[in-house]
């Protein structure tokens, strides 16, 4: 039953409710199904039926940040893929709910911080820097050959492949003090990529109507939802009883050991799957949301050239060539920045962001909601919202800028979501993301191969990644 006053959108059907007919508008992108249906009923907020359960969508940029910023909406949901993800529980901090993710949240930030993570560190930025000088010498020679299949011949890279390494070993330089062979640590970024894959419209198929892993695993993602985790979860379970053979509570060497040394404290027994889980929501979406963001980011700038002469004369003006771009340089860089949000705006990384829950019945936009629909705030369209961006479809930097090329203060897009739940790793991800591409841009023009513009489609996902793109760096 439609609830009365339930926002306007397409009738429930049976088995998959209103699901049908998002398929039937995109099979593949959702958050363009949702906007699509917007437009036909004539709506800013949409209410749907995943099977049985009633969804709410918000197209507006308005509706978007009250849905994310309103205690109403802080829960998230349950699903089968979440569950499976953390051996039936539901743990860590992505999916987590209530007092564990309240507290676990708040413990990961205030700790994380003494390793550098999220706030300006000479520590963590040297880290980032190594891990750049590296990604520079990388593109001017020739590859090795267990690095052929991201590295073709000098400065010809497939990204964000060739970007994986470097983003793992910073993360994990504060989680778990280790730092590994990027050739080894891709393929844990591909496992997650894997995973984050599974929610495309099969994913959204088994969620809904879970007996299907039992009918058809591999077709529905089943079957990499669960391998392709346990993978990733093997190699930080080895790293975290390492850390448990060498713990020493005289010297904590990174957030595994802080962890550790809590319960102690506490006196309670280590929950290690927590621990395991905790470290999982922090390093996968680096490689996958800063990686993808970055691939993003150079493919607008090869197709915009105009973008990139701009980007490389700031870069030049204020820090030169004779040492690395710091964050301190950021204050003063506001084209290379401006460039950024624009990519963040274009195409968010995750179109839908992570789907809320609304915890107890409310209302929003003057509609019924009631407690446990699930929630999106549609990002992608969020940020094409023609009340505050012209021609959104237009990559231009300059929206982000006054007219004498200051940063704007305020920043409209919520790429990060917003309210209690925002991105945990906002900050990082700004500043991490900064440092590498002026890095880069200051060493290096980029191109496209065959002198076409860069083709920007993506695969569908709870993330959106490009489908295979090599771009070539030329020294400058
Ligand atoms: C361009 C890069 C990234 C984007 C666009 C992004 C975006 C998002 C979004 C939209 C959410 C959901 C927020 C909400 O519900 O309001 C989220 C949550 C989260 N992100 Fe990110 N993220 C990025 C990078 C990162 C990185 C690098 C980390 C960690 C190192 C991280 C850690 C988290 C965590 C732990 C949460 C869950 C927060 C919670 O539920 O309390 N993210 N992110």
């Amino acid at each position: 039953q439609r609830p009365k006053n339930f926002p306007p959108g397409p009738p429930k059907l049976p088995l998959w409710g209103s699901y049908w007919f998002l398929l039937k508008e995109n099979y593949n992108l959702s958050h363009l199904a949702m906007a699509a249906l917007g437009k036909k009923y004539k709506t800013d907020i949409l209410g749907l039926f995943l099977g049985n359960f009633p969804a709410v969508v918000t197209l507006n940029i308005e509706l978007s940040k009250e849905l994310l910023t309103r205690e109403e909406f802080i829960g998230r949901v349950d699903t089968i893929l979440v569950r499976t993800r953390s051996f039936g529980d539901l743990k860590g901090i992505f999916f987590a709910d209530g007092p564990v993710w309240k507290e676990h949240r708040r413990f990961s930030l205030r700790h994380m911080r003494d390793f550098g993570f999220g706030r300006r560190s000479d520590v963590m930025e040297n880290f980032i820097s190594e891990e750049i000088t590296y990604l520079i010498d990388f593109l001017k020679n020739e590859p090795k050959e267990k690095d052929l299949n991201v590295c073709k011949s000098k400065g010809h890279v497939l990204v964000p492949d060739v970007f994986y390494g470097s983003l793992i070993n910073t993360i994990l330089s504060v989680l778990t003090s280790t730092r590994f062979d990027h050739h080894e640590v891709r393929q844990y970024a591909k496992a997650a990529l894997k995973f984050m894959k599974c929610e495309d419209a099969t994913g959204g198929a088994i969620c809904m109507t879970p007996w299907l892993r039992f009918l058809a695993p591999d077709y529905f993602g089943y079957t990499s939802a669960v391998r392709d985790n346990r993978f990733i979860q093997k190699f930080l379970t080895e790293i975290i009883e390492d850390h448990l053979k060498t713990f020493s509570d005289d010297h904590h060497r990174d957030f595994v050991d802080v962890f550790i040394s809590e319960t102690l404290r506490q006196g309670v027994d280590l929950d290690q799957t927590q621990l395991l889980m905790v470290v999982l929501d922090y390093m996968f979406p680096s490689p996958i949301g800063l990686g993808h963001t970055l691939s993003f980011y150079f493919a607008y700038i090869i197709n915009n050239p105009d973008v990139q002469v701009k980007v490389h004369e700031e870069i030049d003006r204020v820090v030169g060539q004779s040492r690395l771009p710091h964050l301190d340089d950021r204050k003063n860089m506001p084209y290379v920045e401006a460039s950024l949000r624009e990519c963040l705006r274009i195409l968010p990384v995750t179109p839908l962001g992570l789907p809320r829950r609304c915890v107890q019945d409310t209302t929003l936009g003057g509609y019924f909601i009631p407690e446990n629909t699930i929630m999106w705030a549609n990002i992608w369209s969020a940020h094409r919202d023609e009340t505050i961006w012209k021609d959104p479809e237009e990559f231009r930097p300059e929206r982000f800028l006054d007219e004498d090329g200051n940063l704007l203060k305020k920043d409209h897009t919520i790429g990060f979501g917003a309210g209690k739940r925002l991105c945990a790793g906002e900050t990082f991800a700004r500043q991490t993301m900064f440092l590498i591409l002026s890095g880069l841009l200051q060493n290096f023009t980029f191109k496209s191969p065959n002198g076409k513009p860069i083709c920007i489609d993506v695969i569908p996902g709870v993330t959106l990644s490009l489908k295979e793109t090599w771009i070539l760096a030329e020294p400058r």
